[in-house]
């Protein structure tokens, strides 16, 4: 009452109305609601010459917080103005044992010593808690909180050089606090730092440690709401935990749309990249690869990805390989891609509102077709084979390795392979996925896609019946182009077992006629199979169509522009034997 009428009454009622105090009058910006509780009924507060404080703190503890919620508390001394000394003396020690107490403070509702600052300390104690910071035992920030802080200091350490330069801490103001550094100001943080720690500031840039300490000082001095300003923009919720929200930007995919990632994302994603290749030799060692995923809380990427993308001599992740694989994931599990974007701070260092601006979600697949035009750059080929007919070489040749190269197929294999084709100067996604031979298992997705390879063994007369009877069951009236491989071109021709020849059926059912293939190259295998796969992906209505007449490239109506380069080119990249 002395807080609402500013000043003392001296008639009380039993219980006080409850009272809401606007936003607009209090200095966080936040309405509060405040609730008198008669003291007939459980004590609220303590007289500051009482001597079982502690006592009844505990009964507090509870009844009021049930032991286990993190409902922080104030314990308010009133009557200061009865009393000649502070009894802060024996107050403090009860605060350092319960954490959820966040302040105490004495106060005179007679004289309206500190009334007002009691409910401004209630509301930075709901707003800006220090028990999940800090531990005042141990006179140190918690686990978490340095955690957290530590994976901000990473992502804000633009060129990964362990240090915040002046650059780096003005972006990081900026990106904080709305506001750039004075240059005076940054001189007289790092010379605090400075004047405490001796490998707190180098090369005159703040240190990860130098960093940590800062946060310290400011929770010690109070300070706390400016670390949790910093937390709060780098996604961390109340338990300094990734907030859902932050990790999972709400994305619209309607049906038959794909998603893919975008220039600026592609451009984000080549910093990440760059800043991590220390030794600039455009892979990433393993040692590079763990420093990456650092800012992850798990490491996304397993063994099989060195099988998914395309590798250097030594088996690492090269740029391509790297760009790759985050095409996949996009392409594949969206939400994974926002999810790990959110973990690298894209939206903080790109500046973009959410994750969910780096992605690009492609018209429906419905429409392309109908307007004969894509604007897409992944496209999805799902390859079928009986078992042993060469899939799983298929999908390394195109990462360049043969048959010698070929890691162990037991050994984290995959079944996705992931690299980039060049269709008409354009360059694009080829993503190749080997669908598990037994017919049972096919799902929707083995189904979905843009283009069908269906593989058999040129060695062995059983295998071009299982490419029939998928194509029959599957593929006959579908709107997916269909190619035939024959793969194992190396090893001797023996006629297939069927009704009628691999060629003959291709007629038949109007598809190019079968591509010789194989892995058994004492060099990098042939890469042409991909860019013909590319572009019939691509351009859908021209595979369908009757191929061995020459006067459809005159009938195929493709945009005027694109005409003139396509004709040729595409002629030449599909054309028969
Ligand atoms: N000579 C020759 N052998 C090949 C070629 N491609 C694959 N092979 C061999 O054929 C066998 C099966 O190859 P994979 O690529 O594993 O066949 P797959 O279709 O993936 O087999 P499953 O995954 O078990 O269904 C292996 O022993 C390969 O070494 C090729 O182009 N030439
Ligand atoms: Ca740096
Ligand atoms: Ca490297
Ligand atoms: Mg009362
Ligand atoms: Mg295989």
């Amino acid at each position: 009452m002395s807080l609402v009428s500013e000043e003392f009454p001296n008639v009380v009622p039993y219980r006080a109305e409850e009272i809401t105090i606007p936003a607009d009058v209090t200095p966080e910006r936040v309405p509060t609601h405040i609730v008198d509780y008669s003291g007939t009924s459980r004590p609220r507060v303590f007289h500051s010459s009482d001597s079982a404080v502690t006592e009844k703190c505990l009964y507090f503890r509870k009844t009021w917080c049930g032991g286990a919620s993190r409902v922080p508390l104030i314990l308010v001394g009133n009557k200061s103005d009865l009393v000649e000394h502070s009894s802060m003396e024996t107050i403090l020690p009860i605060m350092n044992q319960y954490s959820e107490i966040e302040t105490c403070v004495e106060c005179s509702a007679k004289n309206l010593k500190n009334i007002s600052e009691l409910f401004y300390y209630a509301q930075k104690a709901v707003l800006h808690p220090t028990g999940p910071l800090y531990c005042p035992e141990k006179k140190d920030m918690k686990p978490l909180c340095v955690k957290a802080l530590t994976r901000i200091f990473k992502v804000s350490d633009l060129d990964n050089d362990g240090i915040l330069n002046d650059n780096e801490l003005n972006f990081f103001q900026r990106t904080c606090f709305n506001t750039p550094l004075e240059p005076q100001a940054l001189e007289d943080v790092k010379n605090v730092v400075r004047k405490n720690l001796n490998d707190g500031v180098c090369d005159n840039g703040l240190t990860l440690k130098g960093f940590l300490f800062l946060h310290t000082l400011f929770i010690q001095r109070g300070r706390h709401e400016t670390t949790w300003t910093v937390l709060r923009r780098f996604g961390y919720d109340d338990d300094l935990e990734l907030n859902q929200d932050y990790l999972f930007p709400p994305l619209k995919v309607p049906p038959d749309c794909t998603t893919e990632l975008n220039h600026n994302a592609y451009l984000f994603l080549q910093s990440i990249f760059d800043k991590h290749d220390k030794d600039r030799d455009c892979a990433l060692s393993p040692e590079e690869l763990r420093d990456l995923f650092d800012v992850f809380p798990y490491m996304p990427w397993g063994p099989d990805v060195n099988n998914t993308v395309c590798t250097n001599d030594q088996g690492w992740i090269t740029y391509q390989g790297y760009l790759s694989q985050w095409t996949l994931t996009t392409y594949l599990d969206v939400q994974r891609c926002l999810e790990y974007l959110g973990y690298l701070g894209y939206s903080i260092i790109a500046e973009q509102e959410s994750q969910a601006s780096g992605i690009t979600v492609t018209r429906d697949k419905k429409i392309d077709l109908q307007k004969k035009q894509t604007q897409r750059s992944v496209f999805r080929c799902n390859v079928f084979g009986d078992i042993g007919c060469g899939k799983s070489g298929f999908l390394q040749a195109f990462l360049g390795r043969n048959l010698m190269v070929k890691q162990k197929p037991e050994e984290h294999r995959s079944y996705y392979a992931i690299s980039t084709t060049y269709v008409y100067g354009q360059e694009k996604y080829l993503l190749l996925h080997e669908v598990f031979p037994d017919f049972d298992y096919l799902s929707d997705a083995d189904l979905a896609c843009d283009i069908v390879c269906l593989v058999y063994d040129v060695s062995n007369p059983y295998s071009f019946d299982y490419c029939a009877k998928v194509f029959k069951q599957y593929f006959t009236d579908s709107k997916t182009p269909c190619m035939i491989i024959a793969a194992k071109s190396d090893l001797p021709e023996i006629k297939q077992m069927y009704g009628c020849s691999p060629l003959e059926f291709c007629r038949r059912h109007r598809m190019p006629p079968p591509q010789s293939f194989t892995c058994n190259t004492a060099a990098a295998p042939s890469r042409d199979i991909y860019t013909k796969l590319t572009t019939m992906a691509m351009y859908p209505h021209v595979s369908q169509a009757d191929l061995t007449t020459s006067t459809f490239w005159l009938r195929a109506s493709v945009g005027a522009t694109v005409f003139a380069v396509l004709g040729f080119t595409m002629y030449r990249v599909l054309q028969l034997k």
